[in-house]
């Protein structure tokens, strides 16, 4: 397998599910996410750490969905740019001859036709990271790092119309369980 993309909101575990891959899987895999990008990024290019201030790069924005006040991950021209380098990167990686395990919140069924135009012949496994909301809102909470509110709009959009391979739960398993999981789907299908 060239790529195993794992998608799921914020929290929902798949960095964690990353990480347990690249320790059990034989073949040595990177792990890459928009995260890698946005580190790379001059801070100025971002607003990610406060709401409603607009940036080049990525930044939140307040939006009212079906009548409820929403917090949405917006981009900017220089953002979208990023975005593009990402998925092509992640070609670059593979027509190098190395293994990768993307880790991404896509824009539902949108982003996924843009993976696979990206990725053209590699061959690929699409993972669903699935969490309950009650759980991704405890994770979110917990966590210092990220934005309140973001976790949750993202619990559904991200799997809206995305066609996946197999699923995994962490509101019920370990990440080491998901992990096993995935290589049971890949070694047995
Ligand atoms: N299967 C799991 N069971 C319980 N807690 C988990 C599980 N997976 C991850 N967590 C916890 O949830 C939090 C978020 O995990 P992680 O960073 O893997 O999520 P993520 O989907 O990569 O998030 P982000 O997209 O915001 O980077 C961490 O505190 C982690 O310890």
């Amino acid at each position: 397998m060239d790529v195993i993309i794992l998608n799921g909101a914020s929290s929902s575990g798949k960095s964690s599910i990353a990480k347990q891959l690249q320790a059990l899987l034989d073949e040595n895999y990177l792990h890459i996410g928009i995260d890698t990008f946005i580190a790379m990024m001059p801070q100025r290019c971002n607003a990610l750490t406060q709401p409603d201030q607009t940036a080049d790069g990525f930044y939140w924005k307040t939006e009212q969905i079906k009548g409820k006040q929403t917090l949405r991950i917006k981009s900017g021209d220089y953002g979208r740019q990023i975005n593009r380098a990402y998925h092509s990167c992640v070609k670059h990686l593979i027509n190098s001859g190395l293994k990768v395990i993307v880790d991404d919140v896509m824009n539902g069924q949108k982003e996924q036709q843009a993976w696979l135009a990206a990725l053209g012949d590699s061959s690929r496994l699409f993972v669903g990271v699935l969490c309950e909301e009650s759980e991704l809102l405890r994770r979110e909470n917990a966590r210092s790092d990220r934005i309140n509110g973001s976790a949750l709009e993202q619990a559904n959009r991200v799997h809206e119309g995305v066609n996946y391979d197999l699923t995994v739960s962490t509101s019920s398993l370990s990440a080491i369980d998901c992990a096993k999981q995935i290589i049971w789907h890949i070694t047995n299908n």
